[in-house]
């Protein structure tokens, strides 16, 4: 195992994992993995392809072999390439986040892109965004946080959010897509979504962004991490 620290952020759809984890790399001055991009890409790689998200095989092979890369735009902004062209912002969509959490439940992906998101981690230390980073692909992390907040909340935030993108969204509809996104990663067989038995808690559903920060820059003191 290497001895470069990692800390995992790990919980459900709109928790603030992204904001809390960019916050910290950023912090930090470590390296980011966000490991949804990685399933969000192999589901619409999927789409580019013309494969359905339910053919395993298909699905496996286009896993394995994901030409997908990540540069930092002037903006700061990370742009997603899947062969060299920008998915940035179709990965981002509900029907993305739908893709992304069926081609998941297929173990054979998962496999395939263990390797993949190990490789981010290096020197001096990486903060790993995802579902399974404390329980499955970074078990010795020595800090596991795990975010959480109730569904409406959290499907309230999506909303501003896509709203902001100027993307045309329903709060009821999208509270139905993450209730549906939660039971299907809570539910599946390999990596499904819960806390590492050594993870730190924290519901954010009433607290603010800087709050949620400070509580997790406490964790990162106590372990000895800055
Ligand atoms: N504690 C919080 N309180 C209010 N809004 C938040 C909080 N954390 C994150 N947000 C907002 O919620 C939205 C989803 O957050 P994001 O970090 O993308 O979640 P995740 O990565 O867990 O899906 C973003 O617009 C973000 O600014
Ligand atoms: N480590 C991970 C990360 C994401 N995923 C899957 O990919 C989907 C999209 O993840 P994401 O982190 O980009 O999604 P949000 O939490 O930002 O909505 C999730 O719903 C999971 O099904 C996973 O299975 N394991």
């Amino acid at each position: 195992m290497s001895s470069t620290p990692v800390i995992t952020v790990d919980g459900p759809s709109g928790a603030g994992k992204g904001t809390i984890s960019h916050l910290l790399a950023e912090k930090l001055g470590w390296h980011f993995l966000d490991s949804g991009a990685l399933y969000r890409v192999t589901g619409q790689a999927c789409v580019i392809e013309g494969v359905s998200w339910e053919d395993h095989e298909a699905v496996t092979r286009i896993a394995r072999h994901l030409d997908v890369s990540f540069t930092t735009a002037d903006t700061g902004e990370i742009l997603v390439a899947y062969k060299g062209r920008d998915v940035s912002r179709a990965i981002r969509t509900e029907e993305g986040g739908r893709g992304a959490s069926t081609v998941a439940a297929i173990p054979a992906v998962r496999q395939a892109l263990l390797a993949r998101q190990r490789e981010f981690l290096q020197p001096p230390g990486l903060v790993a965004d995802g579902r399974d980073m404390g329980t499955v692909v970074f078990p010795d992390a020595p800090l596991k946080i795990f975010l959480t907040a109730s569904a409406e909340e959290r499907a309230r935030r999506r909303f501003d959010q896509l709203l902001a993108k100027g993307e045309s969204v329903s709060l009821p509809r999208l509270l139905e897509d993450i209730e549906e996104r939660d039971a299907r990663d809570s539910q599946r067989k390999v990596a499904p979504l819960l806390p590492a038995k050594d993870a730190v808690v924290i519901d954010s559903t009433a607290t603010p962004v800087a709050d949620v920060f400070a509580a997790v820059m406490r964790e990162v003191a106590a372990k000895g991490l800055k």
